[in-house]
């Protein structure tokens, strides 16, 4: 598995400027080093598995800005494609979940997002990755044209399965209309989903904007706010 170590940095730069330092302020950031290297240490490990190189950076942007650029866990990358089984987004999550703590066996974050239109009863939904895959943001704006509706929610769904693999699952909504795509598409169907209150698609954003008010965000505050009130869940 291609596993990559993030929020570490902070335990790396202490050392390089060894030689330009005075003594005193050497032995200064000696300290200050191995202070941060033992906070590194007792850092819990979590894992995020996911086969998507677009929603791992959108995580990574996330937790950096939430934690000021210092996560207060470990956060690893796992590459892996866990299967996908057929039900309702909670359904899908928790199964991808427990998947992913057998093969991790410690704290794990895993996330399955759906793109839910009103006028088709929530479909595509969590199988939104098929349809983008088969007929594209464009093809996607088609399947709407016999319906006056074309509202949409894009819904992210998270797990968190602690270190005894009890699994929570978070959360978030934005709310918008699928639109015909005018851009090149950033991400799978941003380029055709304008959320509501805005006159422009999520393509068309910066990433900042689109972290300010998307569906991940609104989930990825929720698991913050369990790892703050349940300390040792983390
Ligand atoms: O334009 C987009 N803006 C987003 O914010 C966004 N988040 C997810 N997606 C796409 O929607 C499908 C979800 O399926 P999905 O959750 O199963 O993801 P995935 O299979 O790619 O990765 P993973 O399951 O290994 O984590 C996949 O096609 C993703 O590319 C997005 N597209
Ligand atoms: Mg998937």
């Amino acid at each position: 598995f291609n596993s990559i170590a993030y929020g570490t940095s902070l335990d790396y730069n202490l050392h390089q400027e060894e030689f330009i330092l005075s003594p005193r302020k050497f032995h200064e950031r000696q300290r200050r080093s191995s202070y941060a290297m033992s906070a590194a240490l007792t850092r819990k490990k979590i894992s995020f598995i996911t086969g998507n190189e677009k929603k791992l950076q959108e995580v990574l942007q996330i937790f950096e800005k939430m934690y000021n650029g210092t996560l207060p866990f470990e956060l690893s990358r796992m590459n892996v494609n866990l299967d996908e089984l057929q039900g309702d987004r909670n359904f899908i999550c928790k199964k991808k979940a427990l998947q992913a703590f057998k093969i991790v066996k410690g704290p794990c974050i895993v996330e399955d997002t759906s793109l839910c239109f009103n006028a088709l009863g929530g479909l595509p939904g969590p199988y939104v990755k098929w349809f983008t895959e088969a007929v594209g943001p464009s093809g996607l704006y088609r399947m709407l044209q016999g319906f006056n509706d074309k509202s949409a929610t894009a819904v992210c769904t998270i797990a968190y399965v602690n270190q005894d693999g009890k699994v929570t699952i978070f959360s978030g909504e934005t709310s918008g209309t699928i639109v015909n795509p005018t851009t090149e598409e950033t991400f799978g169907w941003d380029s055709c989903f304008q959320p509501t209150g805005y006159d422009i698609t999520f393509a068309h954003m910066t990433k900042e904007e689109k972290n300010l008010i998307s569906h991940r965000i609104k989930a990825m505050k929720k698991l913050k706010d369990h790892f703050e009130l349940f300390l040792n869940d983390v």
